[in-house]
């Protein structure tokens, strides 16, 4: 079904059914930006160039050059911070336990903060044992100040924005944000130059290896190089960090307190969980592998089923690039097309009862068949989301990490969560749980 509406004078459409992705915008082989103010326009000031807003050639040898620094080897190295910081999470939440209900999300979201930091900038910010660094605060107060514009038509001027008190506060902010970067990639820059001295220095000697270092996403854009041998400039370097920090930090903390809560409502799931864990793990409470990750088959599905329910990007959207047919519309070139994940995953005939949480769906048995785009919470086709495995490996390690520890119950209702669909789906009034 499609519904088709006008925005001034620009065409627009709102996809809500699986076979409408297929020829339109998803698998399209010239993928455009977003272009829309609502979705895209907002995060201009942070992530100018980035390969989140860019487009055409630009966007096709920014996504080829940061491909590979999503490769499995390198995820695989990213596991110990993860295990790190999900065990000062649990150490945080140890206070709660036999206590009041309370509300996690800001924990949940604080630790995936310190692992997006440590991960892309090879930096501990430690936000979880120290909320209120001038770092911290303006990551938030930006994500609020994008959230207000987004909802505010008369802030939508850049052009008047900077006059408005936001708009000053979105300067002062991003001058924190961007000078953070800027030092941290500036002191890498010296380690990597430092190693390879060393490592000159080592192989003079051929008779010991350099000590290894864990390396970040940074490490990686510093070295990276496109066809024709350029390397990225450090203002590159910045936009693509700043990227990962906002894309990879709200969306992973938004989908693992849906998991948690869905869990909390869902004891006999929450059960057969708790089981698998014991098989995996016994009493024992070494870090997790990637061994036990893949183990892991029904929290797994967990994970799949509440990002069908609640998918942390409720909607975004294309612009088409030729014109095309759907069901009977012309949809001309250059038309705005909403894809919405939170409708779509909703679908009756492919999700029968969809509002129920059944992790049984994603069985293999159970989704074989299944069209390939009625479940797109990471989108899909060349313009998907460069981090998916990260975040599937994040979320895993981490409610691994919490479910070990604690059994979670919680007595909020769906009705009671108010429910936001911002840039992000959020519950506005937080996830209160039960240790
Ligand atoms: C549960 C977690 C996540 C979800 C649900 C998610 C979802 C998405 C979606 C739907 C898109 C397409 C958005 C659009 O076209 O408007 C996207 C793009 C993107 N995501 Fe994610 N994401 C997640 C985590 C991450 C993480 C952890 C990172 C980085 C470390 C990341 C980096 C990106 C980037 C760079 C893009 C733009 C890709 C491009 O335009 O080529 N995401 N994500």
């Amino acid at each position: 079904m499609y519904e088709k509406c006008y925005k001034s004078l620009e065409p627009l459409f709102t996809v809500i059914s699986e076979d409408g992705l297929t020829k339109t915008t998803l698998s399209t082989a010239v993928p455009q930006t977003i272009y829309c103010f609502f979705f895209g326009e907002v995060f201009l000031y942070l992530i100018s160039n980035a390969l989140f807003c860019s487009t055409g050639d630009k966007w096709r040898s920014r996504r080829k050059m940061i491909t590979p620094t999503f490769h499995f080897t390198i995820l695989a190295d990213f596991l110990e911070v993860m295990n790190k910081q999900a065990n000062i999470l649990v150490d945080n939440l140890e206070k709660h336990v036999d206590k009041e209900p309370f509300d996690c999300f800001l924990d949940i979201a604080l630790c995936a903060l310190d692992i997006i930091c440590e991960t892309a900038m090879g930096k501990n910010v430690g936000a979880q044992n120290n909320r209120d660094s001038e770092y911290v605060r303006a990551i938030y107060k930006m994500s609020d100040l994008i959230h207000h514009r987004q909802k505010s038509p008369w802030l939508w001027s850049n052009l008047m924005y900077p006059m408005f008190q936001e708009g000053r506060e979105q300067t002062r902010n991003l001058k924190i944000l961007h000078s953070f970067t800027d030092n941290v990639i500036a002191e890498k820059a010296r380690e990597v130059e430092n190693d390879t001295q060393q490592k000159d220095d080592f192989d003079d000697n051929c008779e010991q290896s350099v000590p290894k270092r864990r390396r970040a996403f940074l490490d990686m854009l510093l070295s990276t190089t496109d066809d024709e041998g350029n390397k990225l400039s450090y203002m590159d370097i910045r936009e693509e960090v700043d990227t990962f920090m906002f894309e990879g930090h709200d969306t992973t903390a938004a989908a693992m307190n849906w998991a948690i809560y869905l869990l909390g409502c869902h004891p006999e799931a929450q059960n057969k969980v708790h089981r698998e864990l014991d098989e995996v793990f016994g009493n024992c409470d070494r870090p997790v592998t990637m061994d036990d990750l893949k183990k892991l088959r029904y929290l797994e599905c967990v994970v799949k089923e509440a990002l069908r329910l609640f998918p942390s990007v409720p909607f975004f959207a294309r612009t088409t690039s030729e014109d095309c047919h759907i069901r009977g519309f012309k949809i001309p070139k250059a038309t705005e097309v909403i894809v919405i994940p939170y409708v779509l995953h909703r679908e009756p005939e492919i999700f029968p009862d969809p509002e129920e949480f059944r992790p049984e769906r994603f069985f293999p048995e159970n989704s074989k068949g299944r069209h390939p785009y009625a479940y797109v919470p990471f989108s899909a086709g060349p313009r998907n989301c460069i981090g998916q495995r990260f975040a599937q490996m994040e979320e895993k390690a981490v409610l691994a990490i919490i479910l070990r520890r604690f059994w979670v119950e919680t007595s909020q209702e769906r009705e009671g969560l108010g429910l936001v669909g911002e840039l992000i789906l959020r519950p506005n009034k937080g996830i209160w749980i039960q240790l």
